[in-house]
């Protein structure tokens, strides 16, 4: 700033004392000009704005001393330019005269001078308002930066005093740590002294830490292997990742399948529906014309015997008039005999006047008699014409009810076939639904669930009062048909108000559904085991709640197993057309208070020794001294099973007299070979029977029945936990906490296809138990398994 000051000051001529003049009238004049606002001559009006001053305000605060002088002609620069002279030069440049010259000629030599002289005027002038105006601004410049210096001084006082602080505690802390080096240089002298006694030590520890630099290398090479390894499982799960968004794709192409497939069977089930309404209308039309048939139909037969009386009585007529034409003519031959005769007697000359009157009497009897028969015969002519007449219509009104009940019947025909057609659509696209709906489960890798509620029995219909004490209620309608359950948890139980819950799962069966119902639903899954799958089905629920029921059935409602092995021997069978041959073999064993027990066996263990379930790495599993027996018909099962369940450990409970003790485990394990494409595959079915849940408060259990109910209660609560872990995606999964989860775990966490039925009591005493499996399932629902894997190799 003081550079710029003192580089301004420079430029500044010094002001000829002549110059600082200003004549009155050029003041007035220039006064004037300002007055009208008009801009000052010679000065550009971006000239006049000095360091941020404009130049109006400039000019209105301080009036210049160039705006008095008259503009010279030519500049002061330009005169400078065009003479090379420098303001020195011209000051002190003297003008010389020849002696004598006359006043009027010097006046005349001076001219260009006295311009020269003016134009430095202006120019010194122009420079001093400027200078004037630079010279206040600095003055206020330099005001604000005296104030600024002083407000910098004190800050720096402050700063000062800070420092000095600051120095102040550093000095001290110096003077602690110097105290400190002081004694650390002590211990370092004394750590000096015991290193240097210890020098072996050091050696030893040198060695060591060779050692563990080995060590660590090693480490080092072993982690980078480990890294390699990292790698290569990212690259893998990046691949499955790609490959699950391919499935995740194919799975939403496969639900716009369904849901268009859903859709057509909507249609096909409205089509259904109004077909079947035509049929039921035209139904009742046919019947009502079948009534109207058989009415007439009993009509014409009425008419038909009327016309054969009528017939009969015009036989029975035509014989009396047969018998009265020939009584006429007998009368007319006895007339005429008579008339002979009384010819005779008259050319006798009336010998028997009597007699001849007898003669007459009989004679107008006999005509008389005639005309009555003549008007009866005539009667019963016209009666008969109006029968035939009667006959006739009738006969006609009967032919055309035939034709229209056989056009009804044609049409009942059409639709029947119709609606035969509908009823195979809607079966197909169910089928086409169901397919799809399974390959989206196998690909989600879910465990699917099926919810079963078994009927009220008749002592709890008695006991509750009716269907009012039933706990479960079925959505008729939208997406949750057949696949919604709601349950409400009495108030009464609970001690608070009604509680309804509703919950969702693969498919619902009410109590209606019958074992045939329940087993086409998963005669799919059955068939799987055939392909090579591993399959397990297992029944849970409370006790009584209808599991073996479900799983095993009776011999007039045959349950899941014998079913499932119909299927399989029976589709074994059509498949050796294709060249498949299949070995079978069967197995069962129950888990009975934390142990395995064979139920085929037919000699006991020996001491000391027990059944162990081993998984191998393939997924197989095996259980050591187990009986495994071959099958080749449903009925090598059957008497299988009726042996296995004499041996079930069977009690009876407060809430189910044939309570199931254990869990049952039944396995059909399938190995199939075709000779012709050289396959072979390796299935499993699983069918599960698992003992109920029951609270041991309420089932009033004592004795060997408390500790059975432990038992298996602590088994349940072990599969509710994997089923918890495996939900979360845990990495640790708790199967070894129970001989039931060990035995499973190929079917819970591994890569089988894997159903659970949820048995449901139907009645409001059970609800809040059947709430606890209900919320099971749901969990059981959202688990996910490894995606199922077929086993298929060549042989
Ligand atoms: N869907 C059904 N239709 C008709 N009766 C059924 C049904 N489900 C179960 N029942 C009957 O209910 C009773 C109890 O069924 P079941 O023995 O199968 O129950 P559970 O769940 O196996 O009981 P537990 O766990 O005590 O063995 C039986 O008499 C059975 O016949």
């Amino acid at each position: 700033m003081d550079g710029q000051v003192t580089r301004r000051e420079s430029r500044i001529p010094k002001l000829p004392p002549a110059a600082t003049g200003r004549p009155l009238a050029e003041k007035s004049n220039v006064m004037e000009r300002k007055r009208r606002g008009a801009p000052l001559d010679g000065i550009p009006e971006a000239k006049r704005a000095v360091r941020g001053v404009s130049a109006s305000s400039a000019a209105a605060a301080a009036p210049t001393a160039a705006d008095a002088a008259a503009k010279p002609e030519e500049s002061w620069e330009d005169i400078a330019e065009r003479t090379g002279m420098s303001v020195e030069d011209l000051l002190t440049k003297k003008l010389t005269f020849k002696k004598g010259t006359l006043p009027a000629k010097k006046l005349e030599e001076m001219g260009p001078m006295i311009k020269e002289l003016k134009a430095l005027g202006w120019h010194v002038l122009q420079g001093k308002g400027k200078a004037d105006m630079d010279a206040k601004q600095w003055e206020q410049d330099a005001a604000e930066k005296q104030q600024r210096i002083a407000e910098l001084e004190a800050e720096l006082s402050k700063l000062q005093q800070e420092l000095q602080q600051q120095i102040n505690s550093h000095e001290a802390a110096m003077k602690q740590a110097e105290a400190r080096a002081v004694q650390l240089q002590q211990q370092l002298a004394e750590a000096e002294s015991r290193v240097a006694a210890g020098g072996e030590e050091v050696a030893g520890l040198q060695k060591q830490l060779e050692g563990v630099q080995a060590e660590l290398e090693k480490t080092a090479a072993s982690l980078a292997e480990k890294e390699a390894k990292v790698k290569e499982m990212e690259d893998v799960v990046r691949q499955s990742q790609a490959y699950a968004s391919t499935l995740q794709a194919y799975n939403t192409s496969l639900q716009g399948d369904v849901q268009m497939e859903k859709g057509r069977r909507d249609e096909l089930a409205r089509e259904k529906d109004a077909l079947q309404g035509q049929v039921a209308e035209l139904g009742g039309m046919v019947k009502s014309q079948e009534r109207l048939l058989e009415l007439e139909k009993e009509q014409c037969k009425k008419l038909r015997e009327e016309r054969e009386g009528a017939l009969r009585d015009l036989a029975v007529l035509r014989c009396d008039v047969e018998a009265g034409r020939s009584e006429r003519e007998r009368l007319a031959a006895e007339l005429k005999e008579a008339r002979e005769e009384l010819d005779k007697y008259k050319d006798a000359g009336g010998k028997s006047e009597e007699t001849l009157e007898a003669v007459k009497h009989s004679k107008a009897t006999l005509e008389a008699q005639l005309t009555s028969q003549r008007s009866l015969i005539n009667a019963m002519r016209q009666e008969l014409g109006s029968a035939k007449e009667q006959h006739a219509l009738a006969e006609s009104l009967a032919n055309s009810r035939e034709s229209q009940v056989k056009e009804l019947q044609a049409q009942l025909q059409g639709l029947q076939a119709s609606l035969a057609d509908a009823e195979r659509r809607v079966y197909e696209s169910e089928l086409i639904r169901r397919k799809l709906h399974n390959t989206i489960q196998e690909l989600k890798g879910n465990i699917r669930v099926f919810a079963r509620v078994r009927p009220p029995s008749s002592s709890e219909m008695s006991a509750d009062g009716g269907s009012g004490a039933l706990a479960t209620e079925f959505p008729n309608s939208g997406e949750l048909l057949g696949r919604g359950l709601d349950i409400t948890v009495p108030g009464s139980l609970t001690g608070q108000a009604p509680q309804r819950h509703s919950f969702a799962f693969d498919k619902v069966f009410g109590p209606a559904a019958g074992q045939g119902a329940v087993f086409e639903e998963i005669s799919e899954l059955i068939q799987s085991a055939l392909d090579g799958h591993k399959v397990c089905i297992f029944a849970y629920g409370q006790t009584g709640s209808g599991k073996t029921y479900t799983m095993f059935g009776n011999d007039d409602n045959r349950g899941i197993i014998p079913r499932a092995m119909a299927q399989v021997f029976e589709s074994s069978r059509s498949l050796g057309k294709q060249g498949w041959r299949f070995a079978m073999q069967a197995s069962m064993l129950e888990i009975y208070n934390e142990d395995y027990k064979d139920l085929l066996a037919r000699k006991k263990l020996p001491d000391g020794r027990s059944h162990k379930v081993v998984h191998d790495t393939n997924g197989g599993t095996s259980v050591s001294d187990l009986t495994l027996i071959d099958v080749n018909t449903p009925q090598d099962v059957e008497e299988l099973l009726s042996r296995a369940m004499e041996k079930r450990s069977v009690g009876c409970t407060q809430l189910n007299e044939q309570s199931s003790r254990s869990h049952a485990v039944f396995t059909l394990r399938i190995e199939g070979t075709n000779d012709s494409s050289k396959l072979k595959v390796s299935g499993v079915l699983n069918l599960i029977d698992l003992a109920g849940s029951e609270r041991v408060k309420e089932s009033g259990a004592t004795g060997q029945r408390l500790k059975e109910a432990q038992a298996i209660n602590k088994s349940l609560s072990a599969l509710g936990d994997v089923i918890v872990s495996l939900a979360n995606k845990e990495s640790h999964i708790p199967y070894r906490n129970s001989k039931l989860t060990w035995l499973l775990q190929p079917c819970l966490g591994g890569d089988a296809k894997t159903l659970m039925f949820v048995n449901i009591s139907p009645t409001s005493d059970f609800a809040p138990e059947s709430l606890c499996s209900l919320r099971f399932a749901a969990k059981v629902n959202a688990c996910e398994i490894g995606v199922a894997r077929r086993n298929v190799r060549t042989t």
